[in-house]
């Protein structure tokens, strides 16, 4: 079967889905495009896709089956609750939703719909060096997790787009969604510290050093730098009780020259995790084509906006912020023989 799928959004991030959902891929292709500038969307779209006004009647259509969601934040929520009515699969690019209040509106359709239809676009879960990570930290041999160091880094941001608040709730999503999920956990407090300001943008808090309680007692420190230059650097290392393992250095061709020896560095995110993009987009595939979704949730969605208002309070308090979820709905909850094929073995203690 082939997969029909409409794209709302077709920016940056729409246009590098719809290449690869186009020429990499297989068991989709694009059947219709939507954006508030259309004639980005008829540039974006394969020949004989259809252009649609508005992200409703896309989503309607009988000809698309299932939708890919790559518009700004904001709009995310009804383009979701819209998708849900209509009983689609569909792909939300992160974060899910801006508020507390929408994320829960998200859960609430979607369990009342009685199954999963929402993805959200947290890719670092489908890359190959984060999830050999996740099967060393599972299979226990160096014992609980105590810290983990997660370092995240862009070149530039766009100047007057990228605002203050965004590295805690644009950014800093991605790694809480990794940080629960390496870690099995859930985030019970955030805490943000404030360095020196970098002179690189004036303009822009930047950087800052994220501090997430996890409910097992870890803790996870993330750096947020967004004009770090040098370019696009992802890091992270997870330190146990018997010891340490982290992802590795990205394979890069190593030159040497007069300047000395040097491996070049991701321009941004769309080179760092291509694999990644590929993989997330090979699950939602199968699992649309089945009527579902896969990977990270709209559960995992709201926990990663949990975090973002409360690092966004921390900045005001200057202190711990806490955070109090929902109880998880049964929906969200992974079988546990799926778990296991998809992660290793649940975590134990070396030597039980
Ligand atoms: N997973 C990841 O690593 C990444 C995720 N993203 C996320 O993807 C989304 C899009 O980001 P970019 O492509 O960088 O932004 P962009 O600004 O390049 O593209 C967004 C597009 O959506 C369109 N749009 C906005 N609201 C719309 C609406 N209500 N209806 C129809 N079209 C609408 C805009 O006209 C624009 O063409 C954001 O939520 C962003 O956070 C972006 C980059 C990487
Ligand atoms: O999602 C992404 C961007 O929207 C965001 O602005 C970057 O900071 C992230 O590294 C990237 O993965």
């Amino acid at each position: 079967m082939t997969l029909s799928v409409g794209v709302i959004g077709t920016g940056m991030i729409g246009r590098d889905h719809i290449r690869r959902l186009t020429q990499v891929l297989s068991g989709v292709k694009i059947v219709a495009a939507t954006d508030i500038d259309r004639g980005r969307a008829e540039a974006a779209v394969p020949d004989g896709a259809e252009v649609f006004d508005t992200p409703r009647a896309l989503i309607q259509s009988d000809k698309v089956q299932a939708i890919v969601i790559c518009s700004w934040g904001p709009a995310h929520e009804e383009q979701l609750l819209a998708c849900i009515a209509a009983g689609k699969p569909v792909f939300c690019e992160k974060p899910m939703v801006t508020s507390e209040a929408a994320a829960l509106r998200v859960i609430e359709a979607e369990i009342a719909s009685g199954r999963r239809l929402v993805q959200v676009g947290f890719m670092r879960r489908f890359d190959a060096d984060y999830r050999r990570l996740k099967a060393v930290i599972n299979g226990g041999t160096l014992g609980a997790p105590l810290m983990y160091h997660s370092v995240h880094r862009n070149a530039s941001v766009p100047a007057g787009l990228y605002t203050s608040e965004m590295p805690l709730n644009d950014t800093l999503v991605h790694d809480a969604d990794i940080s629960r999920w390496l870690l099995s956990d859930e985030i019970t407090g955030v805490e943000v510290r404030l360095p020196r300001r970098s002179r690189q943008n004036e303009e822009l808090r930047d950087p800052h050093l994220v501090l997430l309680h996890m409910g097992s007692g870890a803790i996870v420190d993330v750096e947020i730098s967004v004009n770090i230059a040098y370019g696009y650097d992802i890091r992270g290392e997870v330190s146990c009780e018997l010891g340490v393992a982290a992802l590795p250095n990205r394979p890069a061709t190593v030159i040497s020259d007069a300047h000395g020896i040097r491996q070049a560095i991701p321009e941004d995110w769309r080179e760092r995790f291509i694999e990644a993009y590929d993989q997330e987009f090979r699950e939602w595939i199968a699992a649309a084509a089945a009527g579902t979704a896969t990977g990270p949730s709209a559960w995992d969605g709201y926990a990663a906006t949990l975090t973002a208002d409360a690092a966004l309070r921390a900045v005001a308090s200057g202190g711990l912020e806490r955070i109090s979820m929902i109880e998880k709905p049964r929906l969200y909850e992974i079988p546990a023989v799926l778990a296991a094929e998809q992660f290793g073995a649940p975590f134990t203690r070396a030597g039980s």
